[in-house]
């Protein structure tokens, strides 16, 4: 088994009378895929926000790398190698697609910005080398010149994760990666967090409505309801727990659409 990455212990969250989150214990081991799965409501969102420091916990730890990382910042988080994306694209429209990659070098590198601005040569050469890199990682080899908005919305979605892995996370957080995305663009999306995890060993915990893509990739699913965790474990495990589709209550099909394995 892969030695621990991230671990919670006893997370909660409040936020006055509403308990989001409820003593949550989740261990995701090195180069493994944690993939959150709950009602709407469940507090998944809640929980990706405390790993990633925009949320501060009423209560609990968050351990990354064996270090204590619950009130650290999120730049500090992100210079410790915790990157993330949104539900909403974040990118810069105006900015040519291979810029818009290179920023996310600020998260590690304090001079990211200024380097892109013309300053230091050297590092602005090797930023955008391994910009290029990494829009060719994520399939987008060839796109450099072109703004994000020329491309579809499915790469506009890998061109985000090649801009999260300017940063050069050991750990990396989707929320919901595959919302917008066709049925070919969810399956490449698939295949890219897959070779991430086994090219890059990345450590992923995803957020993700689109079960096909969810349960393709995940090592482990964990299932929040109401803000707890009601049940963890592999996907098959998980896709034939009674608890869990009863707690869909009102989406009993949640599973029916699976593509076969
Ligand atoms: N900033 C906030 N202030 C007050 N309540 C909040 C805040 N953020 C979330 N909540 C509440 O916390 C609970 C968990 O919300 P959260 O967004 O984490 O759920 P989720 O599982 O991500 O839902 P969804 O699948 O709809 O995105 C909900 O009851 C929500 O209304």
């Amino acid at each position: 088994m892969n030695s621990p990455l991230l671990e919670l212990h006893a997370l909660n969250k409040r936020f006055g009378g509403v308990h989001a989150v409820r003593d949550v214990a989740l261990t995701v081991p090195e180069a493994t895929i944690l993939g959150l799965i709950g009602p709407n409501g469940a507090g998944k969102t809640t929980l990706l926000n405390m790993i990633s420091g925009t949320l501060l916990p009423s209560g609990g730890e968050i351990r990354f790398n064996q270090r204590r990382v619950t009130t650290a910042s999120p730049e500090k988080r992100c210079r410790m190698g915790i990157m993330r994306t949104f539900q909403n694209l974040s990118l810069l429209s105006d900015l040519p697609n291979l810029d818009n990659v290179a920023l996310g070098a600020n998260a590690w590198h304090r001079n990211g910005l200024r380097d892109l601005c013309g300053f230091g040569r050297a590092r602005e050469q090797r930023l955008r080398d391994e910009a290029r890199a990494n829009l060719e990682a994520v399939g987008l080899g060839g796109h450099e010149a072109a703004l994000p908005g020329e491309l579809s919305y499915g790469n506009q979605r890998k061109l985000e994760i090649a801009r999260a892995l300017m940063g050069r996370p050991s750990l990396l957080l989707l929320d919901e990666p595959a919302a917008g995305l066709n049925n070919r663009e969810s399956q490449e999306l698939a295949e890219l967090i897959l070779a991430l995890r086994d090219e890059r060993q990345l450590t992923v915990v995803l957020i993700e409505h689109d079960m096909d893509v969810l349960m393709a990739v995940s090592d482990t699913v964990a299932v929040l309801v109401e803000g707890a965790v009601l049940t963890s474990g592999a996907p098959r495990e998980i896709q034939g727990d009674a608890r869990v589709i009863e707690a869909y209550l009102g989406q009993d099909d949640i599973f029916d659409d699976l593509a076969d394995a």
